[in-house]
């Protein structure tokens, strides 16, 4: 039986920035996760995103297979990434260097009229979101609130979605962990994420992922807030300080949606331990790393078959 992680809450509406990035200082140093309230995306759009993302995981795999990735952005099927039982849908923006580089599937719309616009405002009002949390996180280091958009994180527009189907299935082996499994344990690479889940059980958090056994505790959904977590790359900005927290979702027998969205920095942007980050006691544990060749790196370990080019 695995315990409820009590997560911190945090309200993206209250006008005290400073009081808030104190809030956001303590979440990140104790679990590396917290619930996001108030943040200003309507819940309308919430829902319409899952509607429409049931939409396009329900059409028949002959439609979804022309959508198929190559690279990252487009369908993933079922077992695509580590062999879990989940689909993937991945989408970012069709602008700037990216967004050339790597274009969009988009399903056709005639089979679906409404995906591409539905999906569109939900990219920009996440990543707005996302950006305003990013400037009070640099305020809970000491930071100009601006810091991370100075240092060039945004100059291309990086950030992705990533709706998710679990399957549900329990696979048939003896082992419990690998029965139960909908997606194995991982952190995320990026700068921060922020998910919504339709609220079926099932995303689980391990604090101390060198404490053997591992410890999982579950994070149950609350409607209408974000579950908002620290990924790899800003835990090497931070020498370590905030942590990105290994986790991972069960299969409880029952068909699962979430939607993911990662705010990941531009390409180019070098990620390079913070000074105030760091000191004599704690000197940097990470060197310098450019995010292309550190998300390279990772994505070729984690998709089957990533080619690096969409
Ligand atoms: O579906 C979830 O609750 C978590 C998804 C996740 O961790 C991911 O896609 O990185
Ligand atoms: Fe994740």
């Amino acid at each position: 039986m695995s315990t409820v992680l009590q997560l911190s809450i945090i309200d993206l509406s209250l006008p005290e920035k400073l009081s808030t990035s104190r809030l956001i200082r303590r979440a990140y140093l104790n679990h590396g996760f917290f619930y996001l309230t108030n943040h200003g995306v309507p819940e309308e759009l919430m829902k319409r995103v899952f509607e429409e993302s049931k939409n396009l995981f329900s059409l028949p795999l002959d439609e979804k297979i022309v959508m198929v990735r190559r690279g990252f952005r487009g369908y993933s099927p079922l077992y695509d990434e580590k062999g879990d039982p989940k689909e993937l849908f991945t989408f970012g923006s069709s602008e700037g260097v990216l967004g050339q580089h790597y274009p969009n599937k988009w399903p056709s719309e005639d089979l679906l009229p409404l995906w591409r616009p539905t999906m569109e405002r939900y990219y920009k009002s996440v990543v707005d979101v996302g950006k305003k949390l990013l400037g009070l996180v640099a305020l809970a280091l000491d930071l100009e609130e601006n810091f991370f958009e100075r240092l060039g994180a945004f100059n291309d527009q990086a950030a992705v979605v990533r709706l998710l189907r679990y399957s549900g299935e329990l696979s048939s082996s003896e082992d419990e962990e690998e029965k139960t499994c909908g997606a194995s344990a991982h952190s995320d690479f990026g700068i921060l994420t922020l998910l919504a889940t339709d609220g079926v059980p099932g995303l689980q958090v391990c604090r101390d992922k060198d404490k053997e056994p591992n410890v999982w505790e579950d994070v149950p959904g609350i409607k209408g807030a974000f579950v908002v977590n620290i990924g790899d790359l800003m835990e090497r900005w931070t020498n370590g300080l905030f942590r990105s927290t290994m986790h991972r979702v069960l299969s409880v027998g029952k068909e699962r949606y979430s939607v993911a969205v990662f705010l990941d920095p531009d390409p180019n942007c070098v990620v390079e331990c913070l000074e105030s980050c760091c000191s004599e006691t704690s000197p940097p544990r990470f060197p310098p790393v450019r995010t292309s060749d550190y998300f390279h790196e990772r994505f070729s370990q984690s998709l089957i078959s990533y080619s690096g080019s969409a």
